[in-house]
C-alpha cells in the first residue's frame, strides 16, 4: 500500500480517487446487451451467459426441485450460522417499520402517509468470483418483510454451471419465489425489461462488479427503479495509537479480499502504527487464499498519515466510504462528525466483516462516494409511502383561499377554481 504523508488539502481528491473504469466501454457493452436482451429476450441470455461465464444454459430458472435439494447439500454447521444471521437481520429490520400518523396541518385539514410494499422486486446476487449466499439474506430478507408480491433473484451460474447450493439454501430459508441462473449485465437487463423466462420488476436491488453497476444505472435510465450503485467493496479505517495494527490489516484484507478493483484506506494520526500494520498485511496476506486478488486491491489502496483525529475526520467525509471502521480511544468525539459513510464499525472488536454477515445491519451499501447522497439497503428500502389528505368543509373554507390566492398567482385558473366551485357550494348550503 501506498503511503502517503501529510498530503495538503489540494491533494485529497487525487488521494482519495477510486480505482478509474473505461466508463464509455462499459457502458458500450451494456447498451449492447441490454438492446439484444430487449429484442432477443431469453436468446440474448442464453448467449451473454455462454459469452461472459462460460457456461451453455439452455433455461434461465432454477427448477424448484433443484431449490430443494439445495437443503440436503449444506452442511449442518453453515445452516446454523445461516439461522443465526437471519435472526440479527430480522430483528434489526422489523425494528425499521414505521408507524403512519395522522396529522392536522390546519384545523380541519387531515395528512398522513402509509407505506406500501414494491409489488415486484428483483435481488441480484454476486457469484462471478465468491458465492455470496449471505446478499440472499440481506436482501431477500427485508423484502419478504415489507411484503413485496413477487420477489425474484438472479445469480450466475458457476463455472461448472451450478449454482452453489448454499446461495439455493438461502433462498429457500427467506422465501424468495423464483430464481434464474443468469449474472451480470445479462441479469439486470433481463429484470429490466422482461423476457419470455424472466418477469420485468419494478426495482432492482443488490451489489455486483463495475458491469453490474453499470447495468443497473443503465435500468435506472429506462424507468426501473434502483437500490443505489453498489459496487467494488472498500473499507477506510481511522485509528490511532491504541489500534491494534494486527486487526487493522485484518480488516483492510477482507475488502481487499473481494476484488482487484476493491480499495482500502488507512487514515492514522499515529506514525506508530504505520510500519505495524504494513508488517500485519504482508504476513496475513501471504496466507490468504486470494492473495492475488488482495495483492492486486492493495495497489491501488493507500495509507495515509495526517496531523491529527479531525484532520482524519475530514478525510473520512471527503471519501465517503462504503465502511468506516473507526478504532481509536475515545470514539465519542468522532461520532457526531461522520457525515458520510455506509455502514460504521466502532471499537476493536468490531470487525467489518460482522457487518457483512451477522450483526444485523444491511450489507449492500452505497460505494464510489454514493455514501455521500445514499443510505445502505433497509425495510425501506422496499417499500413506498403514498401520501393521503382529507379536508372537512370547515377545512376548506379555512385553507381555501390559500389555495386560491397561490393558483392565481401561478396563473392556473383551473386549479384556483377547483376550490372555488366548492367554497361556493358550502356558503349556499350554509
Ligand atoms: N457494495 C456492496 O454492497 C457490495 C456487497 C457485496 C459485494 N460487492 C462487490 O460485488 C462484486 C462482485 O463481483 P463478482 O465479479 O464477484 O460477481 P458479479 O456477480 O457481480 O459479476 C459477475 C458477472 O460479471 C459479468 N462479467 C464478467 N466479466 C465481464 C466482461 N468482461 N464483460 C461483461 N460482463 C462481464 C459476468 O456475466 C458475470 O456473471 C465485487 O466487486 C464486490 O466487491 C459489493
Ligand atoms: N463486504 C461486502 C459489501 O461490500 C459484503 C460481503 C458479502 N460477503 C462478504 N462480504
Ligand atoms: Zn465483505
Amino acid at each position: 500500500m501506498q503511503v502517503i504523508k501529510y498530503p495538503s488539502k489540494e491533494s485529497w481528491n487525487d488521494i482519495l480517487s477510486r480505482p478509474l473504469f473505461n466508463v464509455d466501454e462499459l457502458e458500450g457493452v451494456v447498451n449492447q446487451v441490454f438492446g439484444e436482451i430487449k429484442s432477443d429476450g431469453d436468446t440474448a441470455l442464453f448467449k451473454y451467459t455462454l459469452q461472459y461465464d462460460g457456461v451453455k444454459i439452455d433455461t434461465t430458472e432454477v427448477s424448484r426441485a433443484a431449490i430443494d435439494a439445495s437443503e440436503n447439500m449444506v452442511d449442518a454447521e453453515l445452516k446454523k450460522a445461516l439461522a443465526v444471521a437471519a435472526k440479527n437481520i430480522a430483528t434489526f429490520h422489523s425494528a425499521q417499520f414505521q408507524e403512519s400518523k395522522q396529522i392536522e396541518t390546519s384545523e380541519g385539514v387531515l395528512c398522513w402517509r402509509k407505506s406500501t410494499a414494491i409489488e415486484k422486486v428483483g435481488l441480484y446476487v454476486p457469484g462471478g468470483s465468491a458465492p455470496l449466499f449471505s446478499t440472499v439474506l440481506m436482501l431477500g430478507i427485508p423484502a419478504k418483510l415489507a411484503g413485496c408480491d413477487e420477489v425474484i433473484l438472479c445469480t450466475p451460474p458457476g463455472k461448472d454451471g451450478q449454482i452453489n447450493p448454499a446461495i439455493l439454501y438461502a433462498c429457500k430459508l427467506v422465501g424468495v419465489d423464483r430464481v434464474f441462473q443468469v449474472g451480470g449485465i445479462q441479469a439486470i437487463g433481463g429484470m429490466a425489461y422482461g423476457t419470455e423466462s424472466i418477469p420485468k420488476v419494478h426495482k432492482i436491488f443488490g451489489p455486483g462488479n463495475q458491469y453490474v453497476t453499470a447495468a443497473k444505472q443503465r435500468a435506472n435510465r429506462i424507468g426501473v427503479a434502483i437500490d443505489m450503485p453498489a459496487g467494488p467493496s472498500e473499507v477506510m479505517v481511522l485509528a490511532d495509537e491504541t489500534a491494534d495494527a494486527e486487526f487493522v490489516a485484518a480488516d483492510l484484507l477482507s475488502q481487499a479480499e473481494h476484488g482487484a478493483d476493491s480499495q482500502v484506506v488507512l487514515v492514522t494520526w499515529a506514525e506508530g502504527l504505520i510500519e505495524g500494520v504494513e508488517k500485519e498485511l504482508e504476513k496475513q496476506l501471504n496466507v490468504l487464499s486470494r492473495r492475488n486478488v488482495a495483492a492486486k486491491a492493495l495497489e491501488n489502496s493507500k495509507i495515509i498519515l495526517v496531523k491529527s483525529q479531525e484532520e482524519a475526520l475530514e478525510i473520512s467525509n471527503e471519501y465517503g466510504p462504503e465502511h468506516l471502521i473507526i478504532s481509536v480511544k475515545e470514539e465519542g468525539s468522532l461520532l457526531n462528525g461522520i457525515r458520510n459513510a455506509g455502514s460504521v464499525f466502532l471499537g476493536n472488536y468490531t470487525p467489518e466483516s460482522a457487518g457483512d454477515y451477522a450483526s444485523g445491519t444491511n450489507h449492500t451499501l452505497p460505494t464510489n462516494g454514493y455514501a455521500k447522497a445514499y443510505s445502505g439497503v433497509s425495510l425501506e428500502s422496499f417499500m413506498k409511502n403514498i401520501t393521503f389528505q382529507k379536508i372537512s368543509e370547515e377545512g376548506l373554507l379555512n385553507l381555501g383561499p390559500v389555495i386560491e390566492i397561490m393558483a392565481k398567482a401561478e396563473q392556473l385558473d383551473a386549479h384556483c377554481n377547483a376550490v372555488t366551485v366548492r367554497l361556493n357550494k358550502i356558503k349556499t348550503n350554509s
